[in-house]
C-alpha cells in the first residue's frame, strides 16, 4: 500500500515512511492510494472471528509486507488488550464503551498501535525519533502512556494551559523519562498549528527526526476502525439498520468509521456530534468551511475549531458534498444540553455518561427522531472520572474511581510553560540537546 499527500497526489510514500514522517513535507495528510474492499464472506461471518484476528485482517492491507505477520500479531494483541463493551442504555440506543484501556479514553487504541509500529520501524535505526503531539485532553495521556519507555523515541506533548481536566493533565505531565509536556498559553488549534509548522521547519528537521502522534499520522488514525468492526461483530444479528453517533473533535475517529463502511462494513449512517465548536455542522448546512476561534466547553477534548481529518472525510467521498450528506449528519450541542442529557439519562436509565459521550448521545437521539426504524450506537469515548471536576455535582459520588487513577492524584505535575508562539517552541527545541 502506498500513501499520497492530500496536498499533492504525486507525492507518494510507503506505510513505513508515512508513519515516520507523520505529515507530508507539503503539510498534507497522507491518504491510502486504494481503499481495500473486504470479502463479503468475512463480513457475513464476523461474529465467528476472534477480535484479534479481525483487527489483523482489517489493518493488514494498509501495511502490506512492511511489518512481518508475527510482529503485526503482537502489535494488534497489545493494542486490543482490553474490552469494548456495548451497553443498552434505552430501547434502540446503545453505548459503545471505549474507555477501558490504560488511560481511560478511546485514544489508547491508536496510541498503542502507533507505538508498536514506530517501535518496530525504529529498532535497527540508531537515530532517536521525536514525537510531537498536540492535545485537547485525551490524546496526550494516551500517547504518553503508549510511548513511555519505548527505546529510541522521545515525546513532546503540547497542551492548552488551563483547558484540560485535572486528571487529563496528571496523565500527560507526570510520567517524566522520555515524555515532556509543554503547556501552551493558547487553544488546542494553536498547539496543532505549532506542531504542523514544526514539520516544515528545515532547521528543526536538521536537529530532529520528527513525527506526529495525532490522528494525522496514519498509524494513529487507521486502527480506530477496529471499534466499528468489533461493535458490528456483536450486533450482526440485529435486523435493523445501524447508525453510529460519534462525539467529534479532530474527526479522526468518525473518519476511520467511514473508512470501515467504505471497506464493506454495513453501517447505514454516521452522526458527527460536536459541542459548540461547530465548524462541520455549519459546513453541512451551508457548504462553507469557516472555523471560528475555539470555545472552551465541558467536553474539552472536542474543543477543536479546525478538525484536521475533515479533509480525509471529503476525500473518502471524492469531495462530493451530496454523497457525503447522504452518509453523514452533524449536530452541535451546548454545555447546558450536555448536562441535562447526563442528568436525565442517569435519572431514567441509571447509565452515567461523561460530557463527550453525552454529546454523542444527543446527536444520536436527534438523528433517530427523523429515522425511528434505525438502531443507534453512540461512542462513549472516555471514563466519567476524567471529568470529575466538571460532572454535575450530585452525580460525582456515582463515579467509580479505578485503582490506577488513585495513584495518579499524588504524582507531581512537570511541565514547561510557553507562550502561544511558534518561535518559542522552536527556541525551546533548539536549546535542548537533540531528543
Ligand atoms: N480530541 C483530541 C484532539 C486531538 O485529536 P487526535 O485524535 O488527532 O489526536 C485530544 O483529546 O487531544
Amino acid at each position: 500500500m502506498q500513501y499520497y499527500s492530500l496536498q499533492n497526489p504525486q507525492h507518494r510514500v510507503s506505510f513505513r515512511e508515512a508513519v515516520i514522517q507523520g505529515l507530508a513535507p507539503d503539510k498534507g495528510l497522507y491518504f491510502p492510494m486504494q481503499l481495500p474492499r473486504l470479502e463479503k464472506d468475512f463480513i457475513e461471518r464476523l461474529e465467528e472471528y476472534d477480535p484479534l484476528y479481525i483487527g489483523r485482517h482489517v489493518i493488514a492491507p494498509f501495511i502490506g509486507d512492511e511489518i512481518p505477520e508475527h510482529q503485526l500479531k503482537q502489535i494488534v494483541s497489545e493494542t486490543l488488550s482490553f474490552p469494548f463493551p456495548l451497553r443498552e442504555v434505552e430501547p434502540n440506543v446503545y453505548a459503545l464503551e471505549l474507555f477501558h484501556g490504560p488511560t481511560l479514553a478511546f485514544k489508547d487504541v491508536g496510541a498503542r498501535f502507533m507505538a508498536g509500529c514506530l517501535g518496530y520501524f525504529r529498532k535497527h535505526d540508531p537515530r532517536p525519533v521525536t514525537v510531537l503531539v498536540a492535545t485537547s485532553g485525551d490524546t496526550g495521556g494516551a500517547v504518553a502512556n503508549g510511548f513511555y519507555n519505548v527505546p529510541g523515541v522521545n515525546v513532546v506533548i503540547l497542551y492548552p494551559s488551563g483547558k484540560v481536566s485535572a486528571l487529563q493533565e496528571k496523565q500527560l505531565t507526570t510520567l517524566g523519562g522520555n515524555i515532556t509536556a509543554l503547556e501552551i498559553q493558547g487553544t488546542f488549534d494553536d498547539c496543532q498549528r505549532m506542531v504542523k509548522t514544526a514539520f516544515l521547519d528545515q532547521e528543526l528537521q536538521e536537529q530532529y527526526l520528527l513525527t506526529s502522534a495525532n490522528s494525522i499520522n496514519v498509524a494513529r488514525w487507521l486502527p480506530q476502525m477496529f471499534y466499528y468492526f468489533l461493535a458490528y461483530r456483536k450486533i450482526k444479528q440485529w435486523k435493523k439498520d445501524v447508525v453510529f453517533a460519534v462525539p467529534s473533535g479532530n474527526f479522526g475517529n468518525i473518519c476511520a468509521g467511514m473508512l470501515a463502511a467504505q471497506m464493506g462494513l454495513p453501517i447505514a449512517h454516521f452522526v458527527a456530534a460536536t459541542n459548540v465548536n461547530d465548524t462541520v455542522p455549519r459546513f453541512l448546512q451551508n457548504g462553507q468551511y469557516a472555523p471560528n476561534a475555539a470555545v472552551p466547553t465541558l467536553s474539552n477534548a472536542m474543543d477543536v475549531a479546525d478538525p484536521s481529518n475533515f479533509v480525509r472525510i471529503l476525500q473518502l467521498f471524492s469531495k462530493s458534498e451530496t454523497a457525503l450528506k447522504a452518509k453523514l449528519s452533524s449536530y452541535s450541542f451546548t454545555d447546558n444540553e450536555t448536562v441535562s442529557a447526563i442528568e436525565s439519562v442517569f435519572a431514567e436509565h441509571h447509565y452515567l455518561m461523561e460530557p463527550h459521550g453525552a454529546v454523542g448521545y444527543l446527536g444520536l437521539k436527534q438523528y433517530l427522531q427523523q429515522s425511528p426504524n434505525n438502531v443507534g450506537i453512540f461512542l462513549e469515548t472516555a471514563h466519567p472520572v476524567k471529568f470529575d471536576d466538571t460532572m454535575p455535582e450530585q452525580l460525582r459520588s456515582e463515579i467509580h474511581v479505578p485503582e490506577k487513577v488513585k495513584q495518579l492524584y499524588n504524582r507531581e505535575k512537570q511541565s514547561v510553560l510557553l507562550p502561544n508562539d511558534y518561535e518559542a517552541l522552536k527556541s525551546w527545541m533548539m536549546a535542548v540537546p537533540a531528543r
